[in-house]
């Protein structure tokens, strides 16, 4: 058999870690091969590719980003380009194909899918956000990285009675907001999934200071928005791929709490060291499970479908079910975090 592999979207620890599974998978216990697309659905599109093989992944496991490479190409240009792909893949002799991905990637492979392309595909995400898994390898990265930064805004903020806002990534899930202000012990976490009351946050921020508190420490997800009508955060409008343009609503919420309540307020924005370096060892060991089983999933013929994490087990679930929504922080996952805020 002959395997297709592509990492799509934003990079993630743990995308090298699946590549090299999925080849070590293929080749010793299949004699199978794997051809790599360069650059996501582009290097698909434009007949770009690597071969892989065992040799080629030696030293994966631990490095960070997607040897791939990755690239967003506009969804118009995929939907208008599923012949060229079908047709590439013939070429090559591709039985099936293996892209690795968040859910714009995932969305694609399901079309793919449905044109009749044999496909497997595997989550990816620091965000989380995937559906139908518990856990998206590169999730616990980023929460190890952003709970070791705030660990450190604690004593500066002590040492200047501020307040320390952190925008952790987070587009349309909190998840790593809520993961790591909880490890961190936020005073305060905001997400997208519920818009803030600023009125509410300034007076967690005064209590606080009232009661003696030296400090406050905020997780605001960069997805977090204010409730309509209570706060202005400026519009970026969208990129070429219709993804929104963020402008930083944890700088415009700390400008808004020092007017309200005369506190000094300083923000940090974490942004893609949450997404670099090495994976953490839990991400090391989903990343090559996912690999491992999404190799087996294609020499049984089970296409369609994704790996998934459910409990300690990999199963696998329709790409249509994965896709149809996002998994968002719950409102009882969220009411977690109300015995530790303030
Ligand atoms: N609705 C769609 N229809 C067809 N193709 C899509 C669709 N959404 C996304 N894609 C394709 O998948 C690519 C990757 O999607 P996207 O940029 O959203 O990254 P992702 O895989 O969701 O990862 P991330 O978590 O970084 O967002 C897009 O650049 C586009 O080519
Ligand atoms: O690297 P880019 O293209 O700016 O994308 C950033 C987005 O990708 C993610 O890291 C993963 O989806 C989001 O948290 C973030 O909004
Ligand atoms: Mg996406």
């Amino acid at each position: 058999m002959r395997i297709g592999v592509l990492t799509g979207g934003g990079d993630c620890p743990g995308l090298n870690a699946v590549i090299r599974s999925v080849v070590r998978t293929a080749t010793t216990q299949y004699g199978s091969s794997v051809i790599g697309f360069r650059d996501g659905w582009r290097g698909l599109l434009e007949n770009r590719t690597t071969p892989l093989d065992v040799a080629a992944v030696d030293g994966l496991l631990t490095r960070g980003g997607t040897t791939l490479g990755s690239a967003r190409v506009a969804p118009e240009k995929l939907h208008a380009g599923l012949d060229d792909m079908k047709t590439v893949l013939a070429r090559h002799g591709v039985d099936v194909l293996i892209p690795i991905g968040g859910e714009g990637t995932l969305t694609a492979a399901h079309l793919l899918s449905e044109v009749g392309v044999p496909v497997v595909g595997i989550p990816k995400t620091i965000d989380n956000d995937i559906d139908c898994t518990d856990l998206t390898f590169g999730f616990d990265t980023a929460v190890s990285v952003a709970t070791e930064m705030i660990d450190r805004l604690h004593t500066t903020a002590e040492s200047h009675q501020r307040v320390l806002l952190v925008e952790v990534m987070g587009r349309h899930a909190g998840w790593i907001a809520l993961h790591a202000g909880l490890a961190a012990g936020a005073h305060l976490t905001l997400v997208p999934e519920e818009p803030f009351d600023v009125a509410e946050v300034a007076k967690i921020v005064g209590d606080r200071f009232a009661r003696g508190d030296s400090h406050v420490i905020g997780v605001v997800a960069e997805g977090a928005s204010p409730l309509p009508g209570t706060m202005l955060v400026r519009d970026g409008g969208v990129d070429e791929y219709g993804h929104k343009r963020f402008t930083g609503v944890a700088q415009q919420l700390g400008e808004e709490l020092e007017r309200r309540t005369g506190k000094e307020v300083r923000t940090t924005v974490l942004g893609h060291v949450q997404r670099g370096g090495t994976p953490t060892s839990f991400d090391r060991v989903l990343a090559t499970r996912f690999g491992l089983h999404a190799t087996v999933a294609a020499h049984d013929g089970k296409v369609g479908q994704m790996v998934a994490l459910r409990g300690t087990e990999i199963e696998l679930v329709p790409l249509a079910d994965a896709v149809a929504r996002l998994k968002t922080v719950t409102p009882t996952r969220l009411a977690e975090t109300l015995a530790f805020t303030g």
